[in-house]
C-alpha cells in the first residue's frame, strides 16, 4: 500500500475569520482555531450548530481565502491530493455514476480499475445509472466513491449523512468505514452527531460555540469493530463527563 501523505499531519492555525452580514455587521466565525490531524487518522470536528465548522472546511478546501492564519495540507502541490464529500452529493446529472467518478480522476488515473471500490460501496450494479435514478442514499454513496477513487492524501467530509433515515445513515457509516479501512486516509469530518463521531473517529475535536476554537480532544482508542452498543454507551457517558453540555 502506498504511504498516504508521507507522515505529514494536517495542520490548522486560523487566527481569525470574520464575515460581514448584509447589514454591514461583523460576525466572527473562527477565533484562534488550531489543531492537527495525524496522518491516517480519522478526526471529527464536533460543535454546536453555527459555530463555524463548515467555514473551517471551506477554508481548508481553498474555497474561502479571506481569513487570517495558515494551514498545511499533506501532499499539497502533489496533484489532486484533497477530496471532499458535502451534504449535497453534487453529481453531474447528465453523467452516469461511473462517469461522475472517473471525471474526478486525474488524467493518468482515468482508466483505473474501480471494481473493488464500487463493490465495497455496494454500487457494482449502479455504475450505468444517472443521478436522477438514485435515491439520496445511493447518490451519497456515489459521492463517497468519487472521493475515494482519487486516492486523496486528505479527505474532508461535511455532514455526509444528514437528512437520511437512520437505517440508511447507519449503512452508509459502515460502508464509509469499509472503504476507509481499505486505505486509511487522513480524514476530517464535520458533524454534530456525537454518536456518529464516536463510531467513526480516532479523535473528536470538540469546538466551542461561535467563534469556534478548540475546547478539547476526545480520543477513541478502541478498534472500530469493538464499538458495540454497550461500548458506545460507555463512550457516550465518558464524553459527557469530560465535556458536559458540549453538544
Ligand atoms: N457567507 C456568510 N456570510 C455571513 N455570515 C456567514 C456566512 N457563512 C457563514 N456565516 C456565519 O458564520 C457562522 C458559522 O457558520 P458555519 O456554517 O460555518 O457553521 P456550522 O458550525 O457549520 O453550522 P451547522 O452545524 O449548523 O452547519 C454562522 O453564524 C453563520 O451564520
Amino acid at each position: 500500500m502506498q504511504p498516504v501523505g508521507a507522515g505529514v499531519p494536517l495542520r490548522v492555525d486560523i487566527a481569525e475569520k470574520t464575515f460581514k452580514s448584509a447589514e454591514g455587521v461583523q460576525v466572527t466565525a473562527l477565533k484562534e482555531l488550531a489543531f492537527e490531524v495525524r496522518q491516517g487518522e480519522f478526526a471529527c470536528l464536533l460543535g454546536p450548530s453555527g459555530c463555524g465548522k463548515t467555514t473551517t472546511l471551506r477554508i481548508l478546501l481553498g474555497l474561502d481565502r479571506d481569513f487570517r492564519g495558515s494551514f498545511q495540507i499533506p501532499g499539497a502541490g502533489d496533484g489532486n491530493r484533497t477530496a471532499a464529500v458535502f451534504q449535497e452529493p453534487t453529481l453531474l446529472p447528465w453523467r452516469t455514476v461511473e462517469q461522475n467518478v472517473r471525471l474526478a480522476l486525474p488524467k493518468a488515473m482515468r482508466d483505473a480499475d474501480l471494481d473493488r471500490l464500487f463493490k465495497t460501496l455496494g454500487l457494482a450494479d449502479m455504475r450505468t445509472l444517472f443521478p436522477s435514478e438514485l435515491s439520496l442514499g445511493l447518490a451519497r454513496r456515489a459521492a463517497l466513491a468519487r472521493a475515494f477513487a482519487t486516492e486523496p492524501a486528505v479527505l474532508f467530509l461535511d455532514e455526509p449523512f444528514v437528512s437520511l433515515d437512520e437505517q440508511t445513515a447507519e449503512r452508509l457509516r459502515h460502508l464509509l468505514l469499509s472503504v476507509w479501512s481499505a486505505r486509511p486516509t487522513t480524514a476530517l469530518m464535520v458533524t454534530h452527531n456525537l454518536r456518529e463521531a464516536l463510531m467513526l473517529s480516532d479523535r473528536i475535536i470538540v469546538l466551542s460555540p461561535r467563534p469556534a476554537h478548540v475546547v478539547g480532544y476526545f480520543d477513541v482508542r478502541l478498534p472500530r469493530h469493538n464499538r458495540n452498543p454497550q461500548v458506545m454507551e460507555d463512550l457516550l457517558r465518558s464524553f459527557h463527563q469530560k465535556f458536559p453540555g458540549a453538544v
